[in-house]
């Protein structure tokens, strides 16, 4: 009995810090509370009941750029759940305001005002740089003799800035018929290089110690990542830049970046690179733009190029190895018929050159179509930024000048109103039954309005020629312990573009009777 009043006693009067110390944390406790309370709900009822209501966060100052950075994907989950309507809300993202778009209809109107919003704004490039690719040329190349040779010049009526001239360049260099298929012809002659037995058996990218002679394991991941950017990166650049080059472009590590852009910095004129590249290293270059940054541009493109779609090629894959057979077995058979044999009249040689045949491939593989539509739409992190230059009004909402617009293409696409209850599932299957299922509002893979991806067309055919050729020239198996369990998305990487797995695959290539490399 005594024991316990003494044990009572002793636990009311237990103080683990002492009373100045316990004041100021009152202090700070009652100040918190009180900016808490300012901030998000005083605030937003009485001063700016018209701008989109900011997400409750814990620090002044750093707000959600923790969060933002560590998993965008999740702190924007976050916000869909604690406002339950689908008005545009805000984040605090170093310092900036980020207004997160929810509705489909907010998205579109965005993409429609361009007055309201600039495109992409190259990162790891100068302020310098950054002000001379956005400005009137004219004010920047003032000698006659430049004038006359610059496209920014002579074949600019309206004055525009060199960021928005090199966008109708690679419209025309990616979207033009001619132009694209040039550069196809050129990614289907190095495919069938890359994928030819000879050099994939003795591959040490993506080998695995298992391999044999008969049949190599390799790593799904690696094989996809190496495969397409190699080719894709000759496709566009000839072997001068690929000699500089480490072989991952998209690894990531700075040292890499760093010595990538000396490459191009050292890059002579007309070593391999397409006429878009051509064009555009001369006319920074009469800009003044500083070599460095005009490395630094064409990296962002090199990027572009190999970032996503062996991503793609990788989910494409594991699904077709790890879903039912009979998906696999219908797409090979979609495919076999972009093999068709050679007709007696035509020559050997020029018919191999145009296997596969790409309008079989896009026209009449509605397998292969729906699997490439799914994995597009579960597996793409892609967000659309925008930046406020004029006030306006999106989804009702106030936007002040220097507000960050985003649109977060993958909540979009697991939206249950949109793509149904099993949104979060990876099921081809939905775009075949539903033939106009890619043409939805809110279905936007490679994004919409002026910044539409200029790449789709030439992603598509890179990624569908991978597939058929990699089905056409090799049995393919699974092994390895984990042989049964299809990989997740690696949702701790964060990715500006479509996501990698969390695991990799091992897969036994055989090469197939019917092949003669
Ligand atoms: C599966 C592959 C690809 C996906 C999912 C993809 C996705 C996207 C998306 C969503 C955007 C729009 C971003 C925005 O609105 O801010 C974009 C822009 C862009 N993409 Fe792609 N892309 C792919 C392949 C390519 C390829 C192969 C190229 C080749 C050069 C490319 C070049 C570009 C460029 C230059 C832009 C910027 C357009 C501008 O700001 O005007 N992309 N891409």
């Amino acid at each position: 009995m005594l024991t316990d009043s003494l044990y009572l006693h002793n636990v009311w009067t237990w103080n683990p810090f002492p009373v100045s110390i316990t004041i100021v944390l009152i202090v700070v406790s009652v100040v918190w509370l009180s900016w808490r309370l300012w901030r998000f709900t005083l605030v937003p009822l009485l001063l700016r009941p018209d701008e989109p209501k900011v997400l409750p966060y814990w620090i002044p100052f750093i707000g959600h750029t923790w969060q933002f950075v560590r998993n965008p994907e999740t702190l924007i989950n976050s916000g869909y759940a604690y406002f339950g309507s689908s008005q545009p809300f805000a984040l605090c993202v170093a310092g900036r305001r980020a207004v997160v778009l929810r509705d489909v209809a907010d998205v579109a109107a965005v993409w429609k005002n361009t007055e309201a919003a600039l495109s992409f704004d190259p990162f790891g490039i100068s302020r310098g740089g950054l002000r001379r690719v956005f400005a009137d040329p004219r004010a920047l190349i003032p000698d006659e003799e430049t004038r006359a040779k610059a496209l920014l010049i002579r074949e600019n009526p309206r004055n525009e800035g060199y960021m928005n001239l090199e966008r109708d360049w690679f419209r025309a260099q990616l979207l033009a018929p001619e132009a694209l298929a040039r550069l196809q012809r050129r990614y289907r002659a190095h495919l069938g290089g890359s994928l030819a037995w000879d050099a994939v058996s003795r591959n040490t990218v993506y080998l695995l110690p298992s391999s044999g002679t008969v049949s190599v394991s390799v790593s799904l991941r690696l094989f996809c990542r190496y495969t397409v950017s190699h080719c894709s990166t000759l496709a566009f650049f000839g072997r001068g830049l690929q000699r500089r080059l480490p072989p991952f472009l998209a690894r990531g590590s700075h040292a890499a970046k760093d010595r990538a852009m000396d490459g191009l910095v050292a890059q002579e004129e007309g070593d391999g690179l397409e006429w878009l590249f051509k064009t555009m290293i001369q006319e920074l270059g009469y800009l003044g733009v500083a070599e460095r940054d005009v490395a630094g541009i064409v990296m962002i493109i090199i990027w572009a190029i190999n970032n996503n779609a062996h991503k793609i090629a990788f989910w494409i894959l594991a699904h077709l190895l790890h879903g039912p057979p009979a998906y696999l077995a219908a797409v090979r058979a979609e495919i076999s018929a972009a093999y068709s044999p050679p007709s007696p009249e035509s020559k050997g040689e020029e018919e191999e050159e145009s296997r596969p045949d790409l309008d079989v491939l896009l026209r009449a593989c509605p397998h292969l179509d729906a699997i490439w539509y799914e994995a597009l739409r579960l597996y793409n992190a892609t967000s659309a930024v925008r930046e406020a230059v004029a006030p306006c009004t999106v989804g009702g909402k106030q936007i002040r000048v220097g507000d960050q617009l985003v649109a977060p293409f993958r909540q979009f696409h697991l939206d249950q109103g949109i793509f149904g209850a099993d949104a979060a599932e990876f099921n081809p299957d939905r775009f075949l039954e539903n033939k106009n299922l890619q043409r939805t509002k809110g279905y936007a893979p490679f994004g919409g309005g002026h910044t539409y991806c200029p790449g789709r067309l030439f992603a598509q055919r890179e990624i569908y020629m991978f597939i058929a050729e990699t089905l056409w020239r090799f049995e393919l198996e699974v092994v390895g312990e984990e042989k049964r369990r299809m990989p997740q998305v690696d949702t701790n990487t964060p990715s500006a573009a479509a996501m990698g797995p969390d695991r990799d695959v091992v897969v036994q290539l055989r090469p197939r009777a019917i092949i003669h490399n």
